[in-house]
């Protein structure tokens, strides 16, 4: 089940492409997508998701052209975008069985998979609360609980952990590595203390380009043992940057 990009080229406004020619192949999951701001991860994911559609080029997931059959897309991919609106006198869990129904999944399963889905992401208590109501970091979770809710094959997340504090973060990386057993997902973050325990593949981009794709083992490479456990990741991407930079033509 892999993700094929080739050759993608687009951008919000002609003038100024965010990816030109972009080729990536992604085979090992859970894969992270690391990069500056701006450097075009969500725009990344938008593609994948099928939300956003490139002027050039072809993507293809799990074996599927993005583009040829919506519906299918839908059904097989769960989405986290980084803004979760409330829907407006939903319950939570309305909100997240509605989710699954537009999906694909008939209502009392749809009613069935979002409390499922509201306990994996420990929101059980908050399922009858009105949507609008919940906090920034109980959007957060409500949002990777309507991702997942129609136990889709690929789940694109989109900084799942913007906003969360420490307990969240640590609750959400649970539930996503209990995920990954059963769907293919992809993590756009900045949250890198925990990349090595939960991630399988690292793409790194900036400005638009893939300077790092590789195993996780191989982006540690070169990384000094001197460095702390907690600091390795970290340095990791730092290195890459320069790495990328210094060798950028002047
Ligand atoms: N809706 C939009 N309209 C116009 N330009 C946009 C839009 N969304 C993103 N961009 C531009 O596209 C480029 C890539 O943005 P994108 O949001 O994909 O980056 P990112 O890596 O996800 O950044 P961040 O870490 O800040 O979320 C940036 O130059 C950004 O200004």
């Amino acid at each position: 089940m892999a993700i094929q990009i080739r050759d993608v080229t687009f951008g919000y406004s002609l003038k100024h492409p965010v990816f030109e020619r972009l080729s990536i192949d992604l085979e090992s999951f859970p894969a992270v997508v690391l990069g500056p701001n701006g450097a075009g991860k969500s725009t990344l994911l938008g593609l994948i998701v099928g939300h956003l559609k490139p002027k050039l080029g072809s993507i293809s997931v799990g074996g599927h052209a993005r583009g040829k059959d919506p519906r299918r897309s839908r059904r097989t991919t769960g989405w986290l975008p980084q803004d979760v609106k409330p829907l407006s006198g939903f319950t939570a869990r309305q909100q997240v069985a509605y989710a699954g129904w537009l999906k694909g999944l008939k209502y009392s399963a749809a009613w069935t998979s979002a409390a499922e889905a509201l306990e994996s992401v420990s929101l059980s208590d908050h399922a009858a609360q009105s949507a609008s109501k919940l906090s920034g970091g109980q959007r957060r979770r409500l949002g990777v609980a309507q991702a997942l809710v129609h136990d889709p094959s690929f789940l694109i997340l989109d900084e799942p952990y913007a906003g969360l504090d420490p307990e969240q973060r640590s609750s959400v990386r649970d539930t996503l590595l209990a995920v990954s057993a059963k769907t293919s997902l992809v993590v756009s973050t900045h949250q890198t203390e925990d990349l090595e325990d939960v991630y399988a593949h690292v793409l790194v981009i900036e400005g638009g380009r893939v300077i790092f794709s590789g195993s996780t083992a191989k982006f540690y490479e070169g990384v000094p043992e001197s460095v702390a456990p907690a600091g390795r990741a970290e340095a990791a991407y730092r290195q890459i940057l320069e790495r990328s930079r210094s060798s950028e033509p002047s």
